[in-house]
């Protein structure tokens, strides 16, 4: 599904993430790591956020070879989401989902999943953490992605919500949808029988097991 390869991302501050090679299988899977070793950054690169040295291949197309195709396949919620403060959930969910070609009645169960309630009408700039994040994870789950990142997706949101997010997950995989997901919740390994768990550590990543 997903093939790394040359690796290398350097910050001018001096941290470096370096690996020579990573493929992972269809399904789902880990990234651990204690914070400050590069899972976020990791991240952001599979999603085409932001620049790297190598190639992110996923279903044989290249980030850096076709990276409009490429970032149509993939989805990505970041770990601590922000949104500029003066538009509503609902006007974010509308912009995306016409780029992503998401539908309405999607829409209207990701929110019900969610627990979203009308607070989609109102202003960002009145949103608690939680439902920051919520916002975050609704756009991560619309169209019809192959991958969705999500980074930390069960920090700052309600047990209820954690409950239904982790059986949405289950449903897209079912629907043949790849995750790649971090955590820092103690237990989270326990929530998703995982196709592969990776350690990042010391600048670079290695697989614990598959
Ligand atoms: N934009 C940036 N510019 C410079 N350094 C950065 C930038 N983003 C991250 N870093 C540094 O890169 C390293 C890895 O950060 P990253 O956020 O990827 O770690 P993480 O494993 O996701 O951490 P956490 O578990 O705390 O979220 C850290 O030392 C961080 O300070």
């Amino acid at each position: 599904m997903l093939e790394i390869q040359h690796f290398r991302k350097t910050y001018l501050t001096g941290f470096q993430l370096e690996f020579n090679s990573l493929h992972l299988s269809k399904g789902i899977h880990l990234i651990k790591g204690e914070n400050g070793s590069g899972k976020s950054t990791l991240l952001k690169a599979i999603a085409g956020i932001h620049g790297f040295e190598g190639d992110v291949v996923l279903n044989g197309l290249s980030l850096k070879k076709e990276p409009i195709a490429f970032r149509k396949l993939v989805n990505y919620s970041e770990a601590e989401p922000l949104f500029p403060e003066f538009l509503t959930m609902d006007e974010l969910i509308a912009f995306v989902a016409k780029t992503k070609k998401a539908d309405i009645s999607q829409i209207n169960s990701l929110k019900e999943i969610l627990g979203i309630g009308d607070f989609s009408q109102n202003s960002i700039s009145t949103y608690s953490s939680g439902m920051l994040k919520k916002t975050g994870l609704i756009l991560a789950f619309l169209g019809n992605p192959s991958l969705i990142i999500l980074d930390e997706p069960y920090t700052t949101i309600d047990v209820g919500s954690q409950k239904r997010l982790t059986e949405l997950v289950n449903r897209e995989l079912k629907n043949g949808v790849n995750f790649l997901l971090t955590s820092h919740i103690a237990d989270f390994e326990e929530f998703f029988t995982y196709d592969s768990i990776l350690n990042i550590a010391d600048g670079t990543l290695v697989h614990c097991h598959e």
